[in-house]
């Protein structure tokens, strides 16, 4: 069984292993020692924190194998973005070229950089180690997080957004990127996006183009990777489309990986969540729930069969699956069924 808990010190070389194994455009997780250990650092105390209103914390957790304590997965959320230092991305808007006289009318789209997520949540370094990506384990990893957003709403914005990864190859070529760079970079992808993950974003504001951009100028390879997303990260964005996230215009900066965003009230998995008091026992259940405990700092969420009576607001649950959350007999867990 996994089970998704915060991040601890002794993650490290299980996180370095997932940014090593993510592959490039994975802009969190940049396979650099100093930046893993400081954002593990932040994580900590983060979790440690009380917090009224949502500012600057990042959450990072891990999926373990409570069988062999093996670290297989990782799965973040900012509590903000933008607050310390910016957070950038393309607008993508119409506007129309119209003329009467002539009989012509089109319809142009341009693409307007800005910092219109400021302040809102994000939910961002979703990864699971191929040979784990079975059953509900990809569901678990990423909808543990709105399990914990709806138990510590305080802890978040209004609105939560994710940036999923956009379109390179395996080398790291992007063909967004490609036609920013001989315009306006001058340096490859792979180091742009380091730079971004290590969190040296000032080049950004110094070199991007200021003005919008019509999207009919750029190359036609740029042009048709806006708003994709890379192969890999079709799943994720799967699952959140499920969930009620939706792109509402908006595209990555660097590979144009599109933007996808919700209220946190209007997300599935936070309004469908529902409480039951734990009975701790063998049972015969075959229907899956995700499962959390209503902890923070020792908040643990698990996937698997419970048997839930609902009208007495019930759940029976495994020893096993008891032992993972961390809860006893009459303790209170958050449920999805699934
Ligand atoms: C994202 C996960 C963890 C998801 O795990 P799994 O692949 O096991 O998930 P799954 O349950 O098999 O699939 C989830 C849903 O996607 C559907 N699905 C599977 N393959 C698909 C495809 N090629 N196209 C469209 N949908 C697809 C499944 O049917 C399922 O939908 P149904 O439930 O309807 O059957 C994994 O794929 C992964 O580690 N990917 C590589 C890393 C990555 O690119 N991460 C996202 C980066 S972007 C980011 O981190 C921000 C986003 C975020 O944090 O959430």
């Amino acid at each position: 069984m996994l089970v998704i808990r915060p991040i601890t010190e002794a993650d490290f070389p299980a996180l370095m292993r997932c940014a090593e194994e993510s592959g490039h455009g994975f802009t969190s997780l940049p396979v650099n020692e100093e930046l893993i250990r400081g954002k593990i650092q932040h994580s900590l105390e983060s979790f440690a924190k009380e917090v009224s209103s949502p500012g600057i914390e990042g959450y990072l957790m891990v999926a373990e194998d409570t069988e062999t304590g093996e670290v297989v997965g990782t799965t973040g959320i900012e509590a903000t973005v933008g607050l310390d230092v910016p957070f950038y991305s393309y607008h993508i808007s119409k506007v129309v070229h119209s003329s009467r006289k002539l009989g012509v009318h089109n319809i142009v789209e341009l693409l307007t950089f800005g910092n219109n997520y400021t302040g809102c949540s994000e939910i961002c370094t979703l990864f699971l180690r191929p040979q784990w990506r079975e059953g509900l384990n990809g569901r678990l990893l990423s909808k543990c997080r709105f399990l914990m957003m709806g138990e510590h709403p305080q802890r978040f914005s209004k609105t939560v957004f994710a940036e999923m990864r956009g379109v390179s190859d395996e080398e790291g070529h992007s063909p967004f990127w490609e036609w920013l760079r001989d315009h306006f970079f001058s340096i490859e992808f792979t180091h742009a996006d380091y730079l971004v993950g290590v969190g040296q974003k000032g080049f950004i504001a110094d070199l991007m183009p200021k003005l919008p951009i019509y999207v009919s100028l750029l190359s036609d390879e740029a042009q048709e990777v806006i708003g994709q997303v890379h192969e890999n990260t079709r799943p994720a964005l799967r699952l959140l489309e499920k969930e009620g996230f939706t792109n509402r215009g908006y595209a990555a900066i660097f590979d144009a990986g599109p933007t996808v965003e919700c209220d946190m009230v209007n997300i599935r998995s936070v309004y469908q969540a529902f409480y039951c008091t734990v009975e701790i026992s063998e049972h015969s259940s075959q229907s899956d729930y995700l499962v959390s405990n209503t902890e923070f700092q020792h908040f643990r969420a698990v996937a698997g069969k419970v048997d839930v009576n609902k009208a007495l607001s019930k759940a029976r649950i495994s020893p096993e699956m008891a032992d993972a959350l961390q809860v006893n007999d009459g303790d209170q867990v958050r449920l999805l069924a699934q």
